[in-house]
């Protein structure tokens, strides 16, 4: 066994299909996270694969720092199901009801109420330098086909108003959307129709990561652009492809649950990370 590459353990669990790989670096100064080594670890043939990789390391504003990767090593700002793992996990290891989570978007706070663990995922930005979008333009009508709307959660988020979400072209326009020169950093791309007032369904296109079957920040900058149309209240029901979430936009911040599945833990070999960095 190599002393350079000591085994890793990892978590693999998911909130509403929604796919993670955890590496709790909580003992390792630092953390052990690189582009590369994300990129080795997303591929789903050669690796294990996850939608984003969640890295703990320990923290001195919060109880712990977490750090988000995408599949294709880019860095996510926020990812909304994620935290939710992450928050479940560490409560249940610590016997706790809340728990305050420092990502690049700042320290988030996890409650456990009536057994489900909601995450406050904060304001949302509605500012153009602070989705970012790179003029300043209508962020509730963005001029693009079909005027989708732009809300930041710590990422950046497009959202598209569609009669038939089920029939929407999700691959193609995503992929275009998602490098349009009027997202300096990318974007995610949201497709979402209106079921009630209480209940939205919405489909996904990550930016670093493509199709997923839910997105709990884009859930959040979703409730957010629809009560902006006037077409919910403050609390929905998102029905996305792998399962339901509920976002509360409160005055403190968007609120954000759903369910949490730990699925394996594993350790990554030596050779595999030999391999991999
Ligand atoms: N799945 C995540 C969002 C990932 C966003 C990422 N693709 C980005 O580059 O911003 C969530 O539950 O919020």
């Amino acid at each position: 066994m190599s002393d350079a590459f000591p085994p890793l353990p990892f978590a693999k669990m998911h909130g509403a299909g929604n796919d993670f790989v955890i590496i709790d670096s909580r003992k390792a100064a630092g953390g052990v996270m690189t582009a590369a080594l994300a990129r080795a670890i997303g591929d789903r043939h050669r690796g294990v694969g996850f939608d984003q990789l969640a890295e703990l390391r320990v923290s001195d504003a919060a109880d712990l720092d977490l750090d988000f990767w995408n599949s294709d090593g880019s860095r996510a700002g926020a990812c909304g199901n994620a935290t939710r793992c992450v928050a479940v996990r560490v409560m249940d290891e610590l016997a706790r009801d809340s728990l305050s989570l420092r990502t690049a978007r700042g320290v988030l706070l996890a409650e456990r109420r009536g057994g489900q663990v909601w995450v406050n995922m904060g304001a949302p930005l509605l500012d153009w330098h602070a989705v970012p979008v790179a003029r300043a333009v209508d962020l509730d009508a963005l001029p693009l086909p079909g005027a989708p709307a732009a809300v930041g959660m710590g990422n950046p988020h497009c959202i598209h108003f569609v009669d038939d979400a089920e029939a929407a072209p999700v691959a193609t326009q995503g992929a275009l959307v998602e490098h349009d020169a009027l997202f300096p950093e990318a974007t995610n791309v949201e497709f979402v129709s209106l079921i009630a007032p209480d209940h939205l369904r919405l489909r996904v296109w990550e930016r670093g990561t493509g199709i997923t079957l839910a997105c709990g920040s884009g859930a959040c900058a979703t409730a957010v652009a629809a009560h902006r149309r006037g077409l919910t209240g403050r609390r929905v029901a998102i029905t996305a492809d792998g399962g339901r979430l509920d976002v509360d936009w409160r005055d403190d911040g968007v609120w954000l649950t759903g369910p949490v599945a730990h699925v394996f833990d594993g350790t990554f070999t030596p050779e595999f990370l030999a391999r991999a960095t």
